[in-house]
């Protein structure tokens, strides 16, 4: 396929677009895809999950422009080919076609809350989706549809379907292993039926040289090599595979879709009574209200056209610092709030300074940065920016992997004063001249122990030193986690100016005290039918699923939709569109359901999540707190129940007891005993595994630190001007 033919997939959107919902009865039957109903049996534990979906791979490609009539083994490696792909059927990824053109890009997203019409929608992506591989209506498909990227060659290699009676661990090789025929078990044509083409798909690698974080942003060649990248941009040529086209959907432009909520939750009172401590020099006072932050009136009356009354314990604290202009470190529970504690003081600043509207231009230069490890994150930040600075001249752009380059630099010429973005198109924008960094004063790292560690640390430390940056003394940085490890908050000293603050809401690194959690001990070989068990109880409340590998997402979700639990899923293999239209779909609630990586653990704020199911542990236990921290937020409660494995979870058992009893949970006699077996004398929670980090690390080498209450004093560390030591 040549470029030409990746222009006109751009050029008519329509025939791109597909659905991702998975429902049993398509794939096993070839039906039309009844409607299922999840009949709620009773039953001894809670909880439910979601459900699968698929993902967007850079890599693979390189040479594979033409994978035409490819077999299995080489076009399973492809994004496309293998993403969309017949299943046990050699059809080709060019069938998969939508004839029906209210398919089109842009119809999808699971950005937003929805004053939604997917409802509408719904049918017509069911049908694109199920004729997808052209199982369905393969020949109409096929003839409607132009060849896609990838397109050709059936998935030959997964003849033989999806055994479920297949060992779970046959979804636990490496991810990236290129799967091949029979390895989702016999030959039979289990899931050969129509419709399900895209499911089975593997790729191998997150290809393109780049590094990939946890299933998070792809770090290209350009970005990972140099923030100059010449002609080296790393998603938009194509040297090393094929482009990616898809463009996103624009928001939704009305009011009312802009400044759609949910509500808070009767613990959200409850907030004030949480432990603050705030840690450093001269710690401006905290505020009780918005009404004490003096914000300009378009953002007060944002913030009460987005229901906000009352400000959470992070946001009071922070907001003045922010507008203090110090830097800051905050760490306050999931769910609680600090995306507005950053966004408000920014732009109130931003109004403050007279900032001007940035007009069409080839640079732009943003007076505000915002980086975040996933790309649904990234674009959540952004409408929760557009949202607050709704009816001023600050314009709010977001740019991330997975998408058209071509449209991240359309979206930024025409104007860029905050710009969120995932590290790897950033640096790409970067090197691509698109953005100058000169008029930076506001650096946000949101997620800042992720954007800081081994995956993405480095690209941060590029960023903060590319040319045109201003200093850490001329810039304010601004990070925000749930979780902060010692070793992370000590690396963050070199973003950050001496004198900056820390926030401690709670405990760093605790759960949220809104979410009822519940460990269970369950061995590898009866997870599925506890999960079965578990989302029959939880009804028709949406739910999310952990599991460990994009592979083992699949093989969840279709499980599920085999025993006609409507489910969808995301995970980094899945292509963007197709992880959007997951969110979307759970979003919505059409299904209920969404099997995730740890690609969906962290800040993603989703109404109505009553349920997480760690299907598989994490292997930290910071990222079990963010994974459960996607329900029970602002205020709501919600519920977590987690599958313990003691022959590959005992390494969690001593955090995970500290993170139930620090957060008055029951906690499990049998979990207590193999916490103690594993018991490590003088365990202080510095690693990963550990959360037992509950204080500013400078005291720990300063020795002084004070915890206040949620009343309004901070303690005093010494001055980090008079002692470098603990830096
Ligand atoms: N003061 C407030 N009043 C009402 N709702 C609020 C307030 N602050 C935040 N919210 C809402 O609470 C929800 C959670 O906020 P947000 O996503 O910023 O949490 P978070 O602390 O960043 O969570 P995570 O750690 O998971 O990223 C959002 O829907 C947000 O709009």
């Amino acid at each position: 396929m040549g470029d030409e033919d990746w222009e006109a997939e751009i050029i008519t959107p329509h025939l791109s677009s597909y659905v991702p919902v998975l429902e049993k009865d398509r794939y096993s039957s070839g039906a039309n895809g009844d409607t299922f109903s999840r009949t709620p049996v009773p039953s001894s534990e809670m909880d439910d999950g979601p459900s699968r979906r698929d993902h967007f791979m850079r890599s693979g490609f390189a040479s594979g422009r033409s994978l035409g009539n490819r077999d299995a083994g080489e076009s399973n490696k492809r994004e496309s080919a293998s993403t969309m792909g017949g299943f046990g059927v050699g059809k080709g990824f060019g069938n998969r076609g939508f004839p029906n053109n209210k398919l089109e890009e842009g119809d999808s997203s699971g950005f937003w809350r929805e004053p939604n019409n997917f409802g509408e929608d719904t049918p017509a992506r069911s049908r694109g989706f199920s004729r997808r591989g052209g199982f369905q209506d393969g020949n109409d498909s096929e003839a409607l549809a132009p060849p896609r990227r990838g397109g050709r060659g059936g998935f030959r290699g997964c003849r033989g379907g999806f055994g479920l009676g297949s060992p779970n661990s046959e979804c636990e090789q490496d991810e990236g292993t290129p799967r091949t025929g029979g390895l989702f078990g016999s030959r039979r044509p289990a899931f050969s039926g129509p419709g399900n083409g895209d499911i089975y798909q593997s790729r191998g690698g997150s290809g393109r040289g780049g590094y990939k974080g946890l299933n998070e942003e792809v770090i290209t060649g350009s970005a990972k090599n140099s923030w100059k990248s010449g002609t080296e941009g790393a998603e938009s040529d194509d040297t090393q595979g094929p482009k990616v086209t898809y463009v996103p959907p624009a928001p939704p432009e009305d009011e009312d879709s802009i400044f759609a909520h949910y509500q808070t939750g009767i613990n959200f009172d409850k907030y004030d009574s949480i432990l603050v401590e705030v840690s450093g020099h001269d710690v401006p006072p905290a505020i009780l209200t918005f009404e004490e932050a003096n914000l300009c009136p378009t953002l007060n009356n944002n913030i009460a056209k987005a229901g906000y009354t009352k400000l959470t314990p992070v946001q009071k604290y922070s907001i003045p610092i922010i507008l203090a202009g110090r830097d800051l470190m905050a760490c306050a529970q999931t769910g609680s709030g600090k995306t507005a504690a950053f966004l408000l003081p920014i732009l109130a600043h931003m109004m403050r300074d007279g900032i001007t509207a940035s007009r069409f231009r080839e640079l732009q230069e943003p007076e505000c940065i915002i980086v975040a490890p996933t790309r649904e994150l990234i674009n959540q930040i952004y409408l929760e920016a557009r949202k607050f600075s709704f009816g001023t001249c600050v314009r709010a752009v977001v740019i991330y992997g997975g998408t058209q380059f071509g449209h991240s630099v359309r979206q930024i010429t025409q104007g860029c004063n905050v710009l969120c973005a995932t590290p790897g198109r950033l640096m790409d924008v970067i090197g691509k001249e698109k953005i100058g960094l000169r008029q930076v004063r506001y650096l946000v790292l949101d997620e800042a122990d992720r954007m800081l560690d081994m995956g993405f640390g480095p690209e941060m430390k590029k960023l903060i030193s590319c040319p045109g940056m201003p200093s850490k003394e001329q810039r304010q940085t601004l990070m925000f986690s749930a979780t902060f490890p010692e070793e992370i908050q000590r690396m963050a000293g070199e973003f950050l100016k001496l004198n900056y603050l820390f926030v401690a809401v709670g405990q760093v690194g605790g759960a949220c005290t809104d979410v009822q959690q519940t460990v269970l001990q369950v061995g590898q070989y009866s997870k599925r039918e506890k999960l079965v068990e578990t989302l029959r109880n939880t009804g028709d409340e949406r739910a999310m699923v952990f599991v460990e590998t994009k592979k083992k997402a699949d093989f969840i979700a279709t499980f599920l939709c085999q025993e006609k639990i409507s489910t969808t899923s995301i995970h980094g293999d899945r292509e963007q569109r197709e992880r959007e239209q997951a969110l979307g779909d759970f979003r919505c609630g059409k299904c209920p359901v969404l099997v995730a990586t740890s690609v969906a653990a962290r800040g993603l704020d989703i109404e109505n999540v009553q349920h997480v199911i760690n299907f598989d542990l994490p292997s930290t236990i910071d990222e079990y707190v963010h994974r459960i921290g996607r329900t029970g937020r602002c205020g709501n409660t919600g519920r977590a129940v987690s599958f313990f494995d003691p022959e590959s979870d005992r390494h969690l058992a001593q955090p995970l007891v500290k993170v139930l009893s620090d957060a008055q949970q029951d906690v499990p006699a049998w979990l207590e005993e193999i916490a103690f077996s594993t018991y490590v004398p003088g365990f202080s929670g510095s690693s990963r595994e550990s959360v037992f980090t509950s204080v500013d690390t400078r005291k720990n080498f300063r020795g002084k630190s004070t915890l206040s209450t949620a009343g309004f004093s901070s303690s005093q560390i010494p001055n980090p001007a008079d002692d470098e030591s603990w830096d």
